[in-house]
């Protein structure tokens, strides 16, 4: 059965010092013989949108690719490329085990909150929301379907993947330490990996991402199978700055098990009841 791995990092405005955090676990993943990584959101940095390039300057990603082609593993990241407006967009990449970019995700919902001691972000003032649902594509790991950290409140993308065929659903993440704590990160993976009866997978971001300290993340990366069981966790934010804490955890991905929850307990929906949801 083909092993995932997922990764878990620090990013901030050091782009080098992001890559080399990647490429450390690129190379950790294969050794332990993942068929494939998953990084979190915004991997290439945390900082001011200035530090955007596109995928053809961004020495970021073209060092990924290299580490892909040269440890043949393929790479799903988050990072962000140019957009119009002087925005950026907030994308996924997979990239294969030659080093190409095959698919883009481009991150749906934006995260713009005002919550009362806790995290003020206006994603939308320097992101530009996504168009359009990537149906799931195959991998050595099954049929994957791209989501990113805030889109996990809503179920009804999950649903829609399910229903396109992904035996995983992604959400790479940067969840602030706030909500995380609340509980909110580990109910929601795992009501999306019971509602939609496939794998979670969520490599985040964890602790201080900035001089000030004010950008912190959750962390607590994890992989959660069909049933709700998480199968695979790393550590989370412990007030403590982070310096090169990045590391991985492994799990086998069973897409019969997929499968066999499916058949088991038959997720029939009335929307002939709730047609508004159809
Ligand atoms: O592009 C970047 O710089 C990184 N992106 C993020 O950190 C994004 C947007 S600010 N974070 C989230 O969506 C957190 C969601 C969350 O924490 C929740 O839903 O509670």
């Amino acid at each position: 059965m083909p092993l995932a791995a997922i990764g878990q990092i620090r990013s901030s405005a050091n782009i080098p010092h992001n890559l080399t955090q990647a490429q450390t676990l690129i190379q950790r993943a294969s050794h332990a013989g993942a068929s494939a990584l998953f990084l979190p959101e915004a991997s290439d940095y945390i900082g001011p949108s200035s530090l955007c390039k596109s995928v053809e300057t961004s020495e970021f990603v073209m060092g990924l690719r290299q580490s892909a082609q040269k440890y043949k593993i393929p790479i799903h990241v988050g990072i962000h490329e140019p957009a119009s407006a002087g925005k950026v967009k907030n994308t996924l990449i997979w990239i294969d085990e030659k080093g190409e970019i095959t698919q883009r995700y481009q991150k749906l919902h934006l995260f713009d909150v005002d919550i009362e001691n806790g995290p003020k972000l206006k994603e939308s003032d320097t992101v530009e929301r996504g168009k359009d649902l990537l149906d799931p594509f195959d991998t050595p790991v099954g049929k994957v379907g791209s989501l990113i950290c805030f889109d996990v409140r809503f179920p009804e993308p999950a649903l829609a993947l399910r229903s396109r065929g992904a035996h995983i659903i992604t959400y790479p993440s940067a969840f602030t330490t706030p909500t995380g704590k609340a509980g909110h990160w580990e109910m929601l993976l795992r009501a999306r990996a019971i509602e939609t009866q496939s794998y979670v997978v969520a490599a985040a971001q964890v602790g201080v991402h900035d001089e000030e300290g004010k950008r912190r993340s959750y962390g607590h990366s994890m992989i959660v199978d069909p049933w709700g069981k998480v199968v695979a966790e790393l550590r989370g934010d412990d007030g403590e700055k982070w310096e090169d804490e990045c590391e991985i955890a492994v799990t086998e991905i069973d897409t019969e098990y997929v499968g066999k929850i499916r058949r088991e307990v038959p997720l029939i929906r009335r929307t002939d009841v709730y047609p508004e949801i159809a």
